[in-house]
């Protein structure tokens, strides 16, 4: 259960009063249901014996305001109270999940590229939307409604001081413990069922995200029936562990039921013998056998929600495992930005981790500031790699990277990315317009800058061609667009940031000669001035450079 405890402050600590005042709302509405039951409970009883006695001719005087009062006052705020607890605590509730979700993304936004590549973009998902869901749980079904049954039990046994403590105190004890046990029972059997749970929720979603994703491939290769099987059979699954879930919760509320029944029929025991040693009236009697009823309403969600708790401590487990992987730290005393300068490597061994191929091996470079220069190489020499480099994507195992001659440890991330500029080799196109697109970098840029950036990038006359020009839709991932249109929109984005220092990972792939050509005739005038480093297999496609590197087994030389 340690896990769930930071849970539990981070959400408490985010609205305390809120969820107090729904808490005390909750108590509300259960004192209402038991004080509208045992006052009618009271009032039903002493109407009857006073038909009773009248029939057999004694002269009875009977109050029938007061209670009557209470009884309207009861179903009042019983109704009242259970209103504005639904509506409070969901509300209250749905804004911390928006917030941990917001709080989620916050987290796994600056995560290192090797960290990340744990965690697949389906299960990612899941975790921010079905794990941060199942937190719900925690305050709505578990916390509240705990914390509101042991104050209206306290209640209970302390009106039972003034009023039949034979009857009240026993009932109570019975209660609290029903209350403990029941509930711990629940959570130690839901603990594996509500961990599989979600995995199968994970799996059933990974895998019907990678079907969609690839369905022109399943078609081609005549792999959907297969695929529509094994999605079968992954929902099934899921199926058989929310089947097995709903099942135990119905058995927990049975028990609480029963538990309830048990403790009404013992009040009825125990208030005849407490009538007959003349401790307590007849109405009294009505008083505590209905009132038991209502308190036992306090007991019935316990066991199921606890039960649910395991599906919430597997959420939890997953969100901690992201939220807990190691974040890259901004330096403590962050160093002020350099305005230009070059791009150096001094010294830099690198390696995605320490069974995979050295991608540097005590490599040195220095681009002099306002220069540029190709790094070729081989695929899968790591060029893409050097770029994750020097945008600190990726950090060096040792040595220096320095931009404007300050170390990029020295950096804040924000700091760093606001000064270079990155095309990376599968650059994310956004469902949105060109324009939308574009403005990812600079959101005030005018239509202008805009039709600026994309001529640089030799798309200017083919967006123009389009009916929609500028707010034509790309499609989710540029789909709408062909590849080398998609990839120069990429560019084209990278231009409209202005960076002093830029690096573009393969700015030609995917062109032919012709298109390439009108590029490297727009881009060149632009890189003038900047420090650029352009990774590429196509050394002739990219505008003229001052110098030009080749990367193999871990060295960078001259080409
Ligand atoms: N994010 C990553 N996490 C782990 N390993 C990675 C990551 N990115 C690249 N690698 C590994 O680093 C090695 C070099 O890949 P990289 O993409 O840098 O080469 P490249 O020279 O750019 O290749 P290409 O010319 O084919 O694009 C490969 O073995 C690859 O698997």
């Amino acid at each position: 259960m340690r896990e769930v405890l930071p849970w539990v402050r981070l959400l408490v600590g985010r609205y305390p009063l809120s969820l107090l005042g729904g808490t005390l709302l909750l108590l509300a509405t259960a004192v209402s249901a038991t004080g509208l039951l045992a006052t009618s409970g009271w009032f039903l009883t002493a109407t009857g014996l006073a038909g009773i006695a009248a029939a057999a001719g004694a002269v009875i005087t009977l109050d029938v305001y007061v209670p009557s009062g209470f009884i309207r006052l009861f179903a009042l705020t019983r109704v009242i109270s259970r209103y504005v607890e639904r509506l409070a605590n969901h509300a209250v509730v749905l804004r911390l999940l928006a917030d941990l979700r917001a709080w989620f993304f916050a987290r796994v936004a600056p995560l290192e590229p090797r960290v990340l590549a744990r965690f697949r973009s389906a299960d990612l998902l899941n975790r921010i939307t079905a794990d941060i869901e199942a937190l719900d749980n925690l305050y709505l079904r578990v916390l509240g409604p705990t914390v509101a049954a042991l104050l209206g039990f306290t209640i209970a046994a302390v009106a039972g001081t003034w009023y039949a403590p034979g009857v009240v105190w026993p009932v109570v004890a019975w209660m609290a413990a029903a209350g403990l046990l029941l509930p711990a029972l629940a959570a130690a059997r839901g603990r594996r069922p509500g961990a599989a749970l979600a995995e199968a929720q994970t799996r059933l979603r990974t895998r019907a995200l990678d079907a969609f994703a690839g369905l022109a491939e399943l078609r081609i290769f005549g792999r959907t029936e297969a695929t529509r099987a094994a999605l079968a059979d992954t929902e099934a699954d899921y199926r058989r562990w929310r089947h097995r879930l709903a099942l135990s919760e119905a058995l927990g509320a049975a028990a609480a039921t029963l538990t309830g029944q048990l403790a009404v029929v013992g009040a009825v025991a125990l208030a005849v013998g407490v009538f007959l040693a003349g401790d307590l009236d007849g109405p009294g009697v009505g008083l505590v056998v209905l009132g038991t009823l209502g308190l036992a309403e306090l007991l019935t969600p316990l066991p199921g929600a606890w039960f649910q708790l395991g599906r919430t401590r597997a959420a939890i487990r997953r969100l901690d495992e992201v939220a807990r992987a190691p974040t890259p730290k901004e330096p403590a005393e962050p160093a002020t930005p350099p305005e230009s300068g070059p791009l150096e490597l001094r010294g830099v061994r690198f390696a995605w981790s320490p069974t995979a191929p050295t991608i540097l091996d005590d490599v040195d470079l220095h681009l002099p500031a306002g220069t540029s220069a190709t790094l070729e190489g081989p695929s899968g020499s790591g060029k893409s790699s050097v770029a994750h480099l020097f945008t600190g994507l990726a950090r060096p195992d040792s040595g220096q990277i320095r931009l404007g001659g300050v170390p990029l440890a020295w950096l804040r991330a924000g700091d760093l990315h606001a000064r270079l500029g990155l095309l990376t080799q599968r650059t994310e196109l956004f469902a949105d317009t060109v324009a939308g697109n574009l403005r990812i970098a600079r959101p005030e840029a005018d239509e202008a800058a805009l039709w600026q950036a994309l001529a640089i990038a030799a798309l200017a006359d083919e967006v123009r061609e389009l009916p929609l020009g500028l707010d034509t839709w790309v499609g989710e991932g540029g789909v709408r667009l062909s590849g080398g249109q998609a990839r120069r929109l990429a560019l084209a984005r990278v231009v409209l940031y202005d960076p002093a220092w830029v690096i573009l990972d393969e700015p030609t792939a995917g062109l032919d000669a012709d298109t390439a050509a009108t590029l490297a005739a727009g881009l060149g005038p632009w890189l003038a001035g900047r420090t650029a480093l352009i990774l590429t297999h196509e050394p002739e496609q990219v505008p003229a450079v001052d110098a030009r590197y080749r990367l193999t087994y871990g060295r960078i030389e001259s080409a």
